[in-house]
């Protein structure tokens, strides 16, 4: 099984090689892709350093390519990479709204993996790991309408989110001004009601991610969203308040009880002991946290619950190692024969 990552120097590419070593998916042979400036560099994989090379224009002489370079070479390269024979898992947004293209978290909608043209897409990270909690809800008690407030790391707008938080902290807490890049306003100290676009409907495309995503995966049209995506000055992993009414109603002890046997995630759930869901607890972990589960005081039987998840492994990297992982598990992934 050749595997290759393109965007591998990113901070999902990154995490991308942490998952893989761990990963019960075969790779005899990874290769590693990322902008003509980082060829030559090199990244750790297996106890040895396997250099980066310039990503190229055509077919990648690979089994499964994990792309995580962003839409725009997505949708430019992946039709080629298909052509040549590769399943791509793809983490950018460019094929998720796509229906030929399953959408896919594989706790949830595993199976539709199967159904792929050569192209499998990861979920919008904040989608996914709201996806992890809310899914075992919705099949139980049926949610009807849910209302999703995000708290998002800088981390998910990449490597250089990470550097301005840091960066800008430090000028702040030596009186500099901080000049803000890749945020809309400067972060540190701060909170941001503003991730990606703003659209004609006054909702970020963030925020429209969620709605549709969410939709897709759970596979229900019906499903009434409603979403407010903030970013904030942490570093890594998305927290969520989600507020939910169900069709039939639900005790806070029967959803942690559903809750504690779900795959993916982690009951979090003792306020008097202050255990409940936070970035600091939740990042590096492969489990979504799930915490805060009350009943909620708007929808008759309905619940409010606070999510964590690291959105570079459960909203990324991860997410998208399982995929393969699972497809190869059903026999779906099988080494191409070398002509
Ligand atoms: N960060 C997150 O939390 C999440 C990100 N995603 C998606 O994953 C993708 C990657 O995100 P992220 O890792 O955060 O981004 P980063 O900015 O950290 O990394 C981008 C990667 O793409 C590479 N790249 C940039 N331009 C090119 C090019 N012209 N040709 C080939 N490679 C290129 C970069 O290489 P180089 O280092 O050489 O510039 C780098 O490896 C995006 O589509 C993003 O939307 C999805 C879910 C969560
Ligand atoms: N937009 C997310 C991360 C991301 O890259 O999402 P998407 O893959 O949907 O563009 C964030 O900034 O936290």
């Amino acid at each position: 099984m050749r595997v290759a990552i393109v965007g591998a120097t990113g901070a999902v590419g990154h995490e991308l090689l942490r998952v893989l070593e761990g990963s019960t998916l075969k790779t005899d042979d990874l290769l590693l892709y990322a902008s003509p400036r980082s060829a030559g560099t090199t990244l750790p994989f297996g106890g040895r350093e396997l250099t980066v090379q310039a990503t190229p224009e055509g077919s990648i002489d690979a089994d499964v390519i994990l792309a995580s370079a962003g839409g725009s070479i997505s949708k430019a390269l992946a039709p080629a990479w298909v052509a040549g024979g590769s399943v791509v898992i793809d983490n950018s947004s460019a094929f998720r709204l796509d229906p030929d293209v399953p959408l896919v978290v594989p706790e949830v909608n595993g199976a539709a993996a199967l159904r792929h043209r050569g192209i499998i897409a990861n979920p919008n990270c904040t989608t996914a790991i709201a996806a992890v909690a809310v899914a075992p809800l919705h099949r139980a008690f049926g949610v009807r309408r849910m209302i999703v407030s995000t708290y998002q790391a800088t981390s998910g707008a990449g490597q250089k989110g990470i550097e301005e938080l840091l960066a800008q902290t430090h000028r702040v807490l030596h009186d500099q001004p901080a000049q803000a890049e890749v945020f809309a306003h400067p972060i540190p100290f701060n909170v941001i009601p503003h991730i990606d676009t703003f659209g004609e409907n006054g909702y970020t495309r963030e925020e429209m991610k969620v709605v549709w995503e969410t939709r897709k995966i759970l596979g229900d049209d019906a499903l009434q969203i409603s979403c407010t995506a903030v970013r904030i000055p942490t570093l890594r992993t998305h927290a969520e308040a989600i507020t939910l009414e169900l069709e039939r109603p639900a005790t806070p002890d029967e959803a942690r009880e559903l809750l504690r046997q779900a795959a993916g995630v982690e009951v979090r759930d003792d306020p008097a002991g202050k255990l409940y869901p936070m970035p600091l607890t939740a990042t590096g972990k492969y489990d979504v946290e799930v915490g805060r589960i009350r009943s909620s005081l708007v929808f008759e039987g309905g619940l409010d619950l606070f999510v964590a998840g690291d959105q570079l492994l459960k909203g990324a990297a991860l997410n998208a190692v399982q995929i393969a992982e699972y497809l190869q598990a059903q026999g779906a992934l099988r080494g191409r024969v070398q002509g």
